[in-house]
């Protein structure tokens, strides 16, 4: 298997490569070459495999010759071994039609661990068969942080260092990451948004001789590797349901377009999904962009779903270079033109081809406190404020044919947000027992301003120190 970047100027590289560098050099992101394919009837020979087996047989295509699928089974195993359901990733259902694809079962309560989970034992293979060590850079608005924490603390050949916007993730979200006190550890609270994170990071990358010097990795979902792994849970929960022989919808609450860009794959590579339905909070710049082909840049408001606390949803790119017929120039001259113009519109053949598949919708806090209260009371079911607008965008926009399930990705548990739940049902989720003591524990983390220079420089004192 080979990768491209969405900007047309990287060379061609093959998986190893793709999962340690994160982001192409030409700033672009990196996307298989081919789409890998499996016919109805392979589909259906997958039905009914224990998770991690069908994991392993997914993401195979995607690593190709960088290691047998017997290697990447035993990962999967290890990675799905310790999470809290036997189904690792179960389907509940919420009403006649609708079910809740729940990825919160890994150690830090979030989606993320689904992919987390093996990207530490990927990074791992791949570093000791190089004799290599890199310096993972990422940036969180709540759940990739401590998720890549957890799948990287105390690994010999990793140091890494998590941004987070200073007071706008939730207190659970903080300290899963911050009292996590391995050496190869770092926390940073950045003085902005999330974005305003994200941006740093995407600057690391592009400083080459910094770049080269800390031998940078990435965790964020501009990772390819990250989103291959997140395909496996929406081919397991199609399946289910009946697919290939039943198509299926699906609605995910959506910030930087990761997630809902895993479900897409699935369609390309093969299984008749319906609709892909994206919800957003006020920061609705998706919502935006699908309904009047505009997307445009606002601040980023603090909601009570702040992991979507998001304007710049970087996998974007992805999906726009393929609407746009995969030109790489083409991509870099509109991504180009909306970093500097902050605003961007795509050719009307273009969108058309996004709004007959993708389908925005959008809450504000008010809806997301009365959809989480509506399913405690109607379903008996508590949601986190992210899946609770999950739930929302599936009930207003399921397809016609009540035939079409409709899954919606529960992305958190509602533990990781006690105030917004509380606030909502009256019932304040507990943290799991091995959480409970989260409060009384050790925090460490430092704080800086947005600018790429000290943030540098404290990257460089991490690395140096660990070295
Ligand atoms: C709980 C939760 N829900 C939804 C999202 C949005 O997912 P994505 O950024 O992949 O669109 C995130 C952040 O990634 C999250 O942490
Ligand atoms: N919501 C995310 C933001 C980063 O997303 P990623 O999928 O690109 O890592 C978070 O929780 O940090």
């Amino acid at each position: 298997m080979r990768y491209l970047s969405t900007r047309g100027e990287a060379a061609p590289r093959g998986f190893e490569d793709v999962l340690l560098a994160g982001l192409a050099e030409d700033g672009g992101l990196f996307l298989p070459a081919a789409w890998p394919t499996l016919s109805p009837a392979e589909w259906r020979a997958l039905r009914g495999l224990p998770y991690a087996e069908l994991a392993a047989r997914l993401i195979h295509p995607f690593v190709g010759e960088a290691m047998s699928l017997a290697t990447l089974r035993g990962m999967t195993e290890a990675a799905y071994s310790g999470f809290g359901h036997p189904a690792v990733a179960p389907l509940v259902q919420l009403d006649h039609r609708s079910f809740a694809l729940e990825l919160f079962h890994g150690p830090t309560l979030a989606f993320k661990d689904m992919a987390m989970q093996l990207l530490g034992r990927l990074f791992d293979h791949v570093l000791a068969k190089r004799g290599e060590r890199v310096t993972i850079v990422g940036a969180t608005s709540g759940d990739t942080g401590s998720a890549a924490i957890e799948a990287c603390r105390d690994r010999a050949a990793i140091d890494i260092v998590i941004l987070h916007p200073e007071g706008r993730t939730s207190e659970v979200q903080r300290r899963q990451m911050t009292t996590v006190l391995a050496p190869n550890v770092a926390n940073l609270a950045i003085q902005g948004s999330f974005d305003d994170c994200q941006d740093l990071v995407k600057a690391m990358f592009n400083d080459a001789p910094f770049r080269r010097e800390m031998q940078l990795s990435a965790v964020n979902s501009i990772n390819w590797a990250r989103i291959a792994a997140q395909i496996p849970y929406y081919a397991a929960a199609a399946l289910a349901l009946g697919a290939p022989d039943r198509p299926v919808a699906f609605s995910v609450p959506t910030g930087n377009f990761g997630n809902v860009l895993a479900a897409w794959a699935v369609r390309q590579m093969g299984l008749p999904v319906e609709r892909l339905i994206i919800g957003s909070n006020r920061n609705d710049i998706l919502h935006r962009f699908l309904a009047a082909n505009d997307m445009s840049m606002r601040p980023v408001e603090p909601s009570l779903s702040p992991s979507m606390d998001i304007q710049v949803s970087s996998n974007f790119e992805r999906l726009l270079f393929e609407l746009l017929g995969r030109d790489g120039v083409a991509t870099r001259t509109t991504m180009e033109r909306f970093r500097a113009e902050g605003r961007m519109s795509v050719p009307d053949a273009a969108w058309r081809k996004a709004t007959g598949l993708f389908h925005g919708f959008t809450l504000d806090d008010a809806g997301t406190l009365a959809e989480i209260r509506r399913l405690w009371e109607g379903a008996g079911y508590l949601a986190d404020p992210h899946t609770a607008i999950g739930t929302a965008a599936a009930r207003a926009l399921a397809p016609a044919d009540h035939a079409i399930p409709v899954v919606v990705a529960a992305t958190a548990h509602p533990a990781k947000f006690p105030d917004a739940v509380e606030q909502a049902t009256g019932r304040r989720p507990p943290l799991p027992p091995r959480l409970a003591d989260l409060f009384e524990r050790e925090e460490r983390f430092s704080v800086l301003p947005n600018d790429l220079a000290q943030v540098e420089g404290f990257v460089r004192a991490h690395a140096r120190r660990n070295a």
